[in-house]
């Protein structure tokens, strides 16, 4: 592919960004609550500006609060920043790495004002979420948008980002893995019940979201050609990609289903939950499943509560075998995969990219790094659409991936 970057954009016709001499990678986050004293105003933060009353909120708070108040995900994400540090080091690619969070401390503001203040101008940011959508990438290229806007850091500090990454072998390849070994489990614990030819369902689960926010995802060209949404249709390349690396799996059924529905009842969000999903495949005659995490990229407290603890107990009442798949988190090639989107990025000393080639091993991929105008755009109450990053959403219009 010719390397043609518009020079008015800096980026190709396909939406690949050119190489950049980046001094910093921003690994932005959600966050999550680290003490009971922390729930309330954490979940006003995710709420913010929806005037949901603290009642209400105390009500959503019950798996955080069961966990002493503390969700597992800033705890996943030093992690993570450690690792990708190492990372880093052992290819000797000279990049400090920030960490922020979208809804709790430490915040992409006060954390882009640090950067900038310890004298980075040009960053990188890779976000803990893997596919398309309001939630998984809009919401960061807005919070971003809003940080440099208020900061004062708009035109100041570059922000560019990592395309979304579902398609990568990093993301795919531990999940791999890992359904190789929980059907391994799930076998083991048929045959302990007597039961080693029973049926084994291998039930993918992403987070659910509102319907109209599926629909909205991605760019319009491309989803006109698709059979579903865009963001239901990344998750099944996904999983098709994770059972062609899994021999053990071939023959079974498979299934996409949805978990952690929230908001008002009367809105309609992706379907089906988990848990009624898993009812009627006990009543079709499964005996097991094997749950795959992919909307995930760690064990965030949906992953512990809604899985581990709400779909394995309803497993358990229905006498149907469970086993959940874990999430890439720091495994290896998930960290290396991460390093290896930065290294298509990143200008090395003769002003081409560090890695060439863009690794991609589902459908859909690889997807761009400069999204069309209102890409996954939600309008907001007072009708408007809010700012993002600098030079992320393009003025001329690209074609799909
Ligand atoms: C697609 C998606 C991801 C994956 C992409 C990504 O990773 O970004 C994600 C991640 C997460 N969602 C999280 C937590 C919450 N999400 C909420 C609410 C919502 N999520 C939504 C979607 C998503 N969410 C949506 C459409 C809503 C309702 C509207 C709204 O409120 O925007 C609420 C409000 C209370 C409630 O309604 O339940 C909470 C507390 C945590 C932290 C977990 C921890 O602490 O370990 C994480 C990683
Ligand atoms: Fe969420």
């Amino acid at each position: 592919m010719s390397q043609a970057f518009d020079p008015r954009v800096g980026y190709d016709e396909n939406g690949v960004m050119a190489p950049k001499a980046y001094d910093a990678i921003l690994l932005a986050s959600f966050g999550g609550p680290e003490g009971q004293d922390d729930v309330i105003p954490f979940l006003r933060n995710v709420t913010a500006g929806r005037g949901i009353p603290d009642e209400r909120l105390e009500e959503v708070s019950h798996h955080y609060r069961k966990n002493g108040g503390v969700s597992p995900i800033n705890a996943q994400n030093r992690a993570l920043k450690a690792a990708l540090e190492a990372e880093l080091v052992a290819r000797g690619i000279d990049l400090p790495v920030y960490w922020g969070n979208r809804n709790w401390a430490p915040y992409i503001p006060e954390t882009v004002e640090r950067m900038y203040a310890e004298g980075h101008r040009k960053v990188l940011m890779i976000s803990t979420s893997a596919y398309s959508g309001y939630s998984s990438c809009r919401q960061y290229r807005e919070d971003l948008g809003e940080a440099l806007r208020d900061t004062g850091l708009e035109g100041k500090l570059e922000v560019d980002k990592v395309r979304q990454y579902f398609d990568t072998p990093a993301f795919v390849a531990p999940f791999m893995e890992g359904l190789a070994d929980s059907l391994a489990e799930v076998r083991a614990q048929l045959a302990q019940a007597g039961n080693p030819d029973g049926e084994i369902k291998v039930v993918f689960v992403t987070h659910s979201i509102p319907t109209s926010d599926a629909e909205a995802a991605g760019p319009r060209d491309l989803v006109a050609k698709l059979d579903t949404d865009l963001y239901t249709a990344q998750h099944l390349a996904v999983a098709d990609a994770i059972l062609a690396g899994v021999p053990a799996a071939a023959g079974l059924e498979h299934t996409l289903v949805f978990q952690s529905r929230s908001g008002a009842p009367h809105i309609p969000w992706l379907e089906p939950d988990i848990n009624d999903a898993l009812e009627e495949y006990k009543e079709a005659g499964v005996a097991g499943v094997v749950v795959v995490p992919i909307g995930f990229v760690s064990d965030h407290m949906e992953v512990l509560w809604d899985l581990d603890t709400e779909a394995k107990d309803t497993c358990a009442e229905l006498g149907l075998a469970f086993h959940r798949v874990p999430t890439p988190g720091t495994h290896a090639k998930f960290v290396s995969g991460m390093i290896d989107l930065v290294s298509e990025r990143v200008a090395g000393a003769d002003g081409n990219a560090l890695k060439s080639g863009r690794d991609s091993v589902a459908a859909l991929g690889p997807w761009f790094d400069v999204c069309r105008p209102n890409c996954c755009a939600k309008v907001m109450r007072d009708g408007t659409v809010k700012p993002t990053i600098a030079a992320v959403d393009s003025e001329v219009g690209v074609p799909s991936p």
